[in-house]
């Protein structure tokens, strides 16, 4: 059963946004600071008893050889592999539209200006693999990273309890071009990205999604590398109109109930009569699902529904609380999109579950969650390149122009800035 939240009472859901955005707790966040000194200033040894402690298993070597890798992907089965093939064609023809290509101008004679896009030198995904294992991760870190061009790939993914990699995380990575595996997960696995160990050489940058230990190490890391986002535990709003099916709807929510006790699957609808059937359905769903409990706490914790008077109305609700996914269970849905300005990704129809997106469609699933929709994207090509502008100014460019320059240099009391181009004027 979801809980009721009436649209007009401003203090509830306020409480709500609130409760989804929170800051990561002290506790959670010295326990992780804890992690990240002892994997500095240990290394592997830290890497090692930590992953005893968290994952369960001593592992002598994380790091994972190309027979392992190779063993492991014969494993998987044939059906799923060819799944993940459509999947990364998916999601190639949908990020290969990102690319972005440098500029030079010529302003004047003898004045160029110019941007070139370069890709990052190395980069670190994570590849979640505490309550689930999710190959599809996998696709959607690498793929964009290689089509910007990073030449260093370096996946790290907790070993499973017999201390091996997932078949079908192996044949993802080498489906979607990983470069190197590590089989370390969580807080320890970001510190040994970010400052590198005897075993893993540090990269530039920290992508992919995580629950909030590895959210809370990504936060506490940036500075020392870039991250892309923080992507913690999985969010579903559906608006649905009086047409939609109940059993879909509750079918979605579910989906990502599923993820983690601490995801949140919101209801927001014109009818009050959907919301009495789709709680109808997520008994009837819920009792039968393999997850259950994880979908009970989930459901508990943050499992909401909100009626309104107007369609309108219920997307000025989702955009107050910019949801990692949108669906639009509506007759019109394109005319709704139009309306919506803060969601991770949207899924438009009554046929468009989120499933197709966090599998298949090729937009990317590694998405803003607890609000900073507002002001994160989807990981994509972009979150692998970065900028590095360019300037050539002529003889003759500067003769005419130096005496601004020295100008604005003297204006800043810096003499020696106003010097470098006095030197090189005719006078
Ligand atoms: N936003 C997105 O794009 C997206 C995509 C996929 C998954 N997700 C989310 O990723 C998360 C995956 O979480 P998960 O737990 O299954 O896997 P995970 O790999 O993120 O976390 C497992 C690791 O957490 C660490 N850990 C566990 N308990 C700990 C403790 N008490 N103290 C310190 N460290 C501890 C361990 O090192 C363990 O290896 C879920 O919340 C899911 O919703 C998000
Ligand atoms: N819904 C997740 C992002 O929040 C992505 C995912 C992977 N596998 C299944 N779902
Ligand atoms: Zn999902």
């Amino acid at each position: 059963m979801l809980r009721q939240i009436d649209p007009n009472d401003h203090e509830k859901l306020r409480e709500y946004l609130d409760s989804r955005s929170e800051d990561i707790s002290t506790e959670v966040i010295l326990k992780v600071t804890e992690i990240l000194h002892a994997v500095k200033k240990e290394k592997d040894a830290a890497i090692r008893r930590y992953t005893k402690q968290f994952d369960g298993i001593d592992l002598e070597d994380y790091r994972v050889r190309e027979e392992e890798i190779n063993e492991a992907a014969a494993q998987a089965d044939p059906k799923f592999v060819e799944s993940m093939r459509q999947a990364k064609a998916n999601i190639e023809y949908f990020h290969n539209a990102q690319k972005q290509h440098g500029y030079l101008l010529e302003k004047a004679k003898g004045i160029y200006l110019g941007q070139r896009v370069l890709p990052l030198d190395s980069v670190g995904i994570y590849v979640p693999g505490g309550r689930a294992q999710y190959p599809s991760s996998v696709l959607m870190n690498a793929i964009p990273a290689r089509i910007a061009g990073v030449k260093r790939i370096v996946m790290i993914t907790p070993p499973s309890k017999m201390g091996t990699l997932h078949p079908n995380i192996a044949a993802a990575a080498k489906l979607a071009g990983v470069t190197e595996i590590y089989k370390v997960g969580g807080a320890q696995g970001i510190a040994a990205l970010a400052y590198g160990t005897e075993t893993i050489a540090k990269v530039d940058k920290i992508v992919g999604p995580g629950n909030i230990f590895v959210a809370a190490a990504k936060k506490l890391v940036y500075g020392k590398v870039d991250i892309d986002m923080i992507a913690g535990p999985s969010e579903i709003l559906v608006i649905a109109d009086a047409d939609a099916n109940p059993a879909y709807v509750a079918a979605d929510l579910l989906s990502q109930a599923e993820h983690d006790p601490m995801a949140s699957a919101i209801l927001v609808t014109t009818s009050s009569k959907l919301l009495e059937n789709v709680n109808k359905e997520l008994v009837k769903q819920t009792a039968v699902l393999p997850k259950r409990e994880i979908v009970e706490q989930s459901l508990k914790n943050y499992g909401t529904a909100i009626c309104c008077a107007s369609l309108s109305a219920c997307v000025e609700i989702a955009n107050a609380i910019a949801p990692e996914h949108l669906e639009l269970m509506v007759k019109q849905p394109m005319q709704l999109l139009h309306e919506v300005r803060h969601a991770g990704s949207v899924f438009l129809g009554y046929y468009t579950c989120e499933s197709v997106g966090d599998y298949y469609g090729g937009t990317n699933h590694v998405l803003p969650t607890s609000g900073t929709a507002r002001f994160s994207s989807a990981l994509g090509v972009d979150s692998f390149i970065k900028k590095s502008s360019y300037l050539q100014y002529s003889e003759e460019a500067i003769q005419a122009y130096g005496d601004n320059i020295i100008c604005m240099a003297q204006q800043e009391d810096l003499d020696a800035h106003a010097n470098a181009v006095k030197v090189r004027l005719k006078k």
